[in-house]
């Protein structure tokens, strides 16, 4: 820790006297004046002694009588001094707050202390999540920390901005995401996923019938491939050149370390000038600085070369909203960097739980490899988004990969003005925790085997035995499937991440038979923003004979 030295204090007292700081009748630069001059510390020590005192008679009176929100039911056993503050941030995430939505009875909200004594509340039910997602949505925001944080990436896209300017960015954007759009670009998101095949089976050891490959980085390589075309028209080919700078830029950004983890949770809980000013978290330090600069440098440097080219036929996203004419040029920048960091990994890591699911199920693989190819899935094949959202037993394994692993397993919002949820008054700044981890294995919404791996409750058969895809895997309510979110709110890229998976899966398992590296290996989550598997994901593919030349 750096040292308070004489000169610091100096400055401290200089900016009390300025602001004729006092504290009742004392005059807190003198007594400042005296430290300094005297080393006299006792009345900084009665001072802080007092305050310590009247704030915690003031909590022990508010949460014992006055708080609002004390009636409502808690998880036992929280620490005096941080709450269950660690539920939230604690590892794995989304774990203990799943075990309460399990163990604690409730209606519908879990009241709790989190770090420095928040009240926060764990929605639990499908009437509260109504309430905060879509009723009262804009009374529930990001809170402001977290909002600086993803700002100082993404400036003020959608993704960061609150309130009317939220509804004004969210209509122009719509209609890019729109499904009869993203519809147009499944013949890319296939094509894309054969490249990614033939990479993966070059990178296989020459000669050898199978090989491993980790993952993780093979996903997130295709998914950028994908999102600089579809999204930015922009072709990164980073599945042949791993060093694209915008590669490493984003693997920087993302890379899960215990320093970037604890740096992101001190910003939620300290003032960030602190942890700037504090000697300690070089490394996130230069990613969230000069790291994010040469990333927005770049992002400039796309937006100019897209408006230097024709962009009144071509389908990507950022053409469509270059139409529009609807933003200026440093709005442009943010929305593209928003896409990019937003649409990216998600999905990158949906694709890899997918793979890991489909390996650790081998029957449930080998009926998916049927069912693709009795759709006449093949390599070279015409595709159109119709032939792959009819198939039943694809949608079932999307489904449970997306409800198994949500992208972002804990969310957080802040109440900004006093509000209601099922009628339950929730004063202003109350801590609003929505946990898809949780809601997406609780046994009361998806039954008994709510954390099992089931993609026949996504299909509809009939009794002719005729299979059809469901989107609501059994559950009674939409608030049950909170990967995505809800409301106004809601994921704009869902169909555009659904789509993308459809192709890669069926591309990858058109062609591999997938397995874990090591079937013994224990698989342990990590990330709050971006779940992934923590240690890497290490699977062994096998190529499979291309059913393309089996019957020529
Ligand atoms: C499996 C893939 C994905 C998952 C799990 C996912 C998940 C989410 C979630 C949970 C949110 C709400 C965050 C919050 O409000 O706190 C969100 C918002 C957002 N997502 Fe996605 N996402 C995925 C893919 C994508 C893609 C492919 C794109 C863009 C091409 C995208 C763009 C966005 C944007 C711009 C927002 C902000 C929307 C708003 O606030 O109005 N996402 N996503």
């Amino acid at each position: 820790m750096p040292e308070i030295n004489s000169s610091t204090l100096a400055f401290v007292v200089t900016l009390l006297e300025a602001a004729g700081v006092r504290y009742g009748k004392l005059d807190i630069a003198r007594v400042s004046r005296n430290t300094l001059v005297n080393g006299d510390y006792l009345p900084y020590i009665a001072i802080f002694a007092t305050n310590f005192l009247l704030w915690v008679t003031w909590r022990l009176i508010y949460t014992t009588f006055l708080n609002p929100l004390r009636n409502l039911p808690s998880p036992p056993n929280g620490s005096i001094f941080t709450g269950h503050g660690a539920a939230v941030f604690g590892k794995p995430p989304g774990v203990e707050l799943h075990s309460w939505v399990e163990s604690v009875p409730n209606d519908g909200i879990i009241y709790f202390r989190s770090y420095l004594n928040q009240d926060s509340l764990l929605l639990t039910g499908p009437r509260a999540f109504a309430d905060v997602l879509q009723r009262n949505c804009y009374d529930f925001e990001k809170p402001p920390q977290l909002r600086t944080f993803l700002g100082r990436v993404q400036g003020d896209g959608l993704s960061v901005v609150e309130g009317g300017q939220h509804k004004f960015q969210r209509k122009i954007l719509n209609p890019a995401f729109h499904i009869r759009h993203i519809k147009d670009l499944y013949p890319l998101f296939w094509e894309k996923g054969h490249v990614l095949v033939d990479a993966l089976e070059r990178s296989l050891t020459a000669g050898r019938s199978s090989g491993v490959v980790e993952m993780t980085e093979w996903a997130s390589r295709v998914s950028m491939d994908i999102i600089g075309v579809a999204a930015l028209g922009k072709e990164f080919g980073t599945l042949s050149d791993p060093e694209h700078p915008i590669m490493l830029q984003f693997k920087e950004l993302f890379e899960f370390t215990t320093e970037g983890a604890v740096y992101f949770a001190l910003s939620m809980v300290l003032p960030q000038s602190l942890i700037e000013w504090s000697p300690f978290f070089k490394k996130p330090k230069e990613t969230m600085g000069p790291g994010v600069q040469r990333l927005r440098k770049a992002g400039h440097g796309m937006l100019e070369e897209k408006k230097a080219r024709r962009v009144s036929e071509d389908v990507d996203i950022l053409s469509v909203i270059l139409r529009s004419e609807s933003f200026p040029d440093e709005n442009l920048v943010d929305q593209l960097i928003t896409f990019l960091a937003a649409g990216h990994e998600t999905t990158a890591n949906a694709l890899t739980w997918a793979c890991h699911l489909l390996a650790t199920h081998q029957t449930t693989q080998t009926s998916l490899r049927e069912e693709i190819r009795t759709a006449g899935l093949l390599p070279t094949a015409e595709v159109n988004a119709a032939k792959f959202e009819a198939l039943p037993l694809l949608n079932g394994v999307i489904n449970e990969a997306l409800r198994l692993f949500p992208g972002a397993p804990i969310l957080l919002r802040e109440c900004v003005r006093a509000s209601t949820i099922q009628g339950q008054y929730v004063p202003r700044g109350t801590q609003v925790i929505l946990c898809p981890w949780a809601i997406n294995r609780s046994q009361q919404l998806w039954g008994e085997r709510a954390s099992e791996f089931v993609p026949e409750r996504w299909i509809d058969t009939n009794d002719e035995g005729t299979s059809k895809p469901n989107n609501h895997g059994g559950a009674e309510s939409n608030y049950s499937f909170l990967t995505f979110l809800q409301g106004p709110r809601r994921c704009i890229g869902e169909n555009f991440s659904r789509a993308e998976l459809r192709c890669l899966i069926c591309a990858l398992v058109g062609k591999f038979k997938i397995e874990m590296a090591n079937p013994e290996e224990k698989i342990v989550t990590a990330g709050i923003v971006g779940l992934k598997a923590r240690d890497g994901m290490h699977l062994r593919l096998t190529p499979l004979l291309n059913p393309e030349a089996l019957s020529s």
